[in-house]
């Protein structure tokens, strides 16, 4: 069947639909800033590094009423102080106005920065095979000042698993030991089977360094940690969507069918649970994943 329409109406519809897509893009950036899913601040770091983005191309003024606590009297005055047109999209800034709401950022909503105010002890929580390890292992390799804790566990090593390095491999009797002697910070039995705990020590000694201990635990031992030590950052890493999940459990193969089901069900309440964390990041790439994290982190 041919199109009747002329090449010019075919670039107008096309033109709309370019547009409709755009405009689709901007609102669930907004979104993932007023759900604390990204930060202003990594927003904006987005919108300068590629201006022909949907975060380039969104408005300051959509920029900064999606922002909680900023609404369209202050967002105005925000403006006219750093002397920017509301007209302005975040990708056309130029450099004196992209510090200086860069700089008002981080100095009136300190709370929104990552770091500021919060503990050096990050805690990455999220369902199973969402990519915790995988994230981990990148922000290890190409952040060594952040250390990554090494759980010990009651479950056997998987093929290529390390002792000590991956995990301390332990038995039940000496589990209990860390336990009764307090020597975990936190423990939990996850997914229904095998007891995994964060060894305290370590912890103590890079916090008492002023350096960043980063843990990649599940949903109770996050819960512990932020009783134990409220100003914890707590993030939530998000598959990009279930049926992803799904795939990369299957596809990692290193549990049967029985087990994958029990880790699915764990992991069904785990994103529930997802509004309990101070951020969340999804996992659509590694190395963009863990470069936001390793953010949070610093
Ligand atoms: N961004 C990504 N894109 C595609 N595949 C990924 C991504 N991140 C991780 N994977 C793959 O997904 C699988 C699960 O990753 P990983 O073992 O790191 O998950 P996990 O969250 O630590 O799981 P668990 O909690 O069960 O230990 C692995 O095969 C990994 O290579
Ligand atoms: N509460 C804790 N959970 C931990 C710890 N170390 C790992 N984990 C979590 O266990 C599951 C399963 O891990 P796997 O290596 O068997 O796939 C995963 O969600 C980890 O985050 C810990 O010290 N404490």
């Amino acid at each position: 069947m041919s199109d009747a329409r002329t090449p010019p109406e075919v670039d107008r519809v096309a033109a709309s639909r370019r547009a409709v897509a755009a405009r689709r893009e901007r609102a669930a950036l907004k979104k993932d800033v007023a759900m604390r899913v990204i930060t202003p601040q990594e927003l904006l770091r987005r919108a300068l590094a590629n201006p022909e983005s949907p975060a380039g191309a969104m408005r300051v003024t959509e920029f900064l009423t999606s922002i909680p606590a900023i609404g369209e009297g202050k967002r105005d005055r925000i403006l006219s102080d750093l002397e920017i047109s509301p007209v302005k999209r975040l990708g056309g800034l130029g450099s004196r106005q992209r510090d200086a709401l860069a700089r008002f950022l981080d100095d009136r909503w300190p709370e929104l920065a990552p770091r500021r105010g919060r503990s050096r002890l990050v805690v990455l929580a999220g369902p199973t095979a969402v990519g915790k390890g995988t994230v981990a292992a990148h922000i290890k390799e190409h952040h060594p000042d952040i250390h990554l804790s090494v759980s010990a566990t009651t479950r056997a090593p998987r093929p290529g698993e390390v002792d000590g390095e991956h995990y301390f491999f332990v038995d039940d009797a000496e589990f209990d030991r860390l336990v009764a002697d307090g020597e975990l910070l936190e423990w939990a039995t996850v997914h229904n089977r095998h007891r995994y705990g964060t060894p305290r020590g370590p912890i103590e000694e890079v916090l008492a360094d002023g350096r960043t201990a980063l843990l990649e635990i599940d949903l109770q031992g996050a819960r512990q940690v932020r009783a134990a030590e409220p100003s914890a950052t707590l993030v939530f890493l998000l598959p990009p969507s279930w049926d992803e999940l799904v795939q990369r459990l299957v596809g990692r193969g290193t549990e049967d069918e029985e087990e994958r089901a029990r880790r699915l069900r764990t992991a069904k309440t785990e994103l529930a649970s997802q509004g309990e964390f101070d951020f969340r990041v999804v996992n659509d790439d590694v190395a963009r994943a863990a470069d936001e994290v390793s953010r949070l982190a610093h």
